[in-house]
């Protein structure tokens, strides 16, 4: 079996984490895109401030990188409040979301990172005290075990997640307000390059900066990798950030002309030559390539399946034409798209 890939729009390393965090934008007036989501974000936190309240929870969902996290930095620097930052995988069981919910301070923004993650135990504490701003702690073991109740400051949850599907409906019910984010427009991950340029002073070029975009698949944590590539590029060859520059280093680092990394490709691959272009299940495919399904599901399909080259059909996964000719391999006389 292959060596599995990594995630590719998850943090690489903690160099990129702290790229990442001067990067971010502070306030909604400065984040890119998503107008509709401001737009019904602003809304939101203006009621609440002019009701003095704590706004309602708020679910953020889609793909890894386009910005769930910065949303909610933004939501507790556009209330004013502390930000509490957590995560599905820390809370495991009710105990390690208790210990959280009873430090909060009051209004303070509690970040629940991968949110689907969470324990089922940890889940059901967590709908109640959103709810009720309360939760329930046992006392005991055993047969002389007692619940006590914990009153909570309200607090407002802002959970993200890349499989909304995947939540209970009855947490899912709890937030107020769910947020889709969507793969960012060309011109818009110009303008996050733009931005990002200009705070890390680096000089690109007009066609420099449309190619990085072009390439970004409609992400803005890729628009930064690439871009970082490509100051690296510029720096270590002594030559200008041009459009030039940017394919030299995106070849050195099997970026397409698409935007499509090695595991894309390797997908499209495997679905062409191992399954004769599908229908195939996204498990199947997933064990065909060494990798895990959740990240084709969540990171390569998504992707695959707006630049139309990957279809999902009733039956399974199929190759589109323009993946035959992407991958410059002879387009079958049918293809089964029903
Ligand atoms: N709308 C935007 N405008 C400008 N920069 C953005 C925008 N959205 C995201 N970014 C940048 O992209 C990077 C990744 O964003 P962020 O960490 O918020 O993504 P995420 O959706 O939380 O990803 P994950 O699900 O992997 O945690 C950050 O450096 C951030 O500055």
């Amino acid at each position: 079996m292959s060596e599995p890939f990594n995630d590719y729009a998850a943090p690489e390393s903690e160099a990129e984490l702290a790229f990442e965090g001067a990067l971010r934008p502070k306030n909604l007036s400065e984040f890119v895109g998503q107008t509709k989501v401001r737009t019904q974000l602003d809304l939101l936190l203006r009621a609440a401030a002019l009701q003095g309240r704590a706004p309602d929870h708020i679910l953020l969902a889609g793909p890894p990188g386009l910005g769930k996290t910065t949303l909610a930095m933004i939501v507790a620097e556009e209330t004013s409040q502390p930000l509490r930052m957590s995560s599905g995988p820390a809370l495991q069981h009710a105990g390690d979301l208790a210990s959280v919910l009873s430090s909060l301070l009051p209004g303070e923004i509690l970040f629940i990172d991968e949110i689907h993650r969470m324990a089922r135990s940890a889940e059901e504490m967590l709908y109640l005290a959103m709810e009720d701003f309360r939760i329930d702690i046992m006392v005991g073991k055993g047969a002389g075990a007692t619940s006590v109740p914990l009153e909570l400051a309200p607090f407002t949850v802002v959970g993200a997640t890349t499989r909304a599907g995947l939540l209970p409906n009855p947490l899912r019910d709890r937030f107020g307000f769910t947020a889709h984010l969507e793969f960012y427009e060309d011109a818009e991950l110009e303008q996050v390059l733009h931005r990002a340029a200009r705070l890390l002073e680096l000089e690109l070029s007009d066609d420099a900066l449309t190619s990085i975009a072009r390439r970004s698949r409609g992400t803005p944590r890729i628009a930064n990798r690439l871009l970082r590539r490509v100051r690296d590029y510029a720096l270590v060859h002594e030559t200008p950030a041009s459009g030039e520059a940017v394919d030299r280093a995106l070849e050195l680092y099997d970026v397409d002309a698409l935007g499509l990394d090695r595991l894309d490709r390797a997908v499209l691959h495997g679905l062409i030559s191992r399954f004769r272009g599908g229908p195939v299940g996204i498990k199947t495919l997933a064990v065909s390539i060494g990798e895990e399904s959740d990240t084709i599901e969540s990171v390569v399909e998504p992707f695959l399946v707006r630049s139309g080259l990957l279809a999902r059909t009733p039956r399974g996964r199929v190759a589109t034409e323009l993946a035959y000719l992407h991958l410059g391999l002879p387009v079958p006389e049918q293809i089964p798209l029903a």
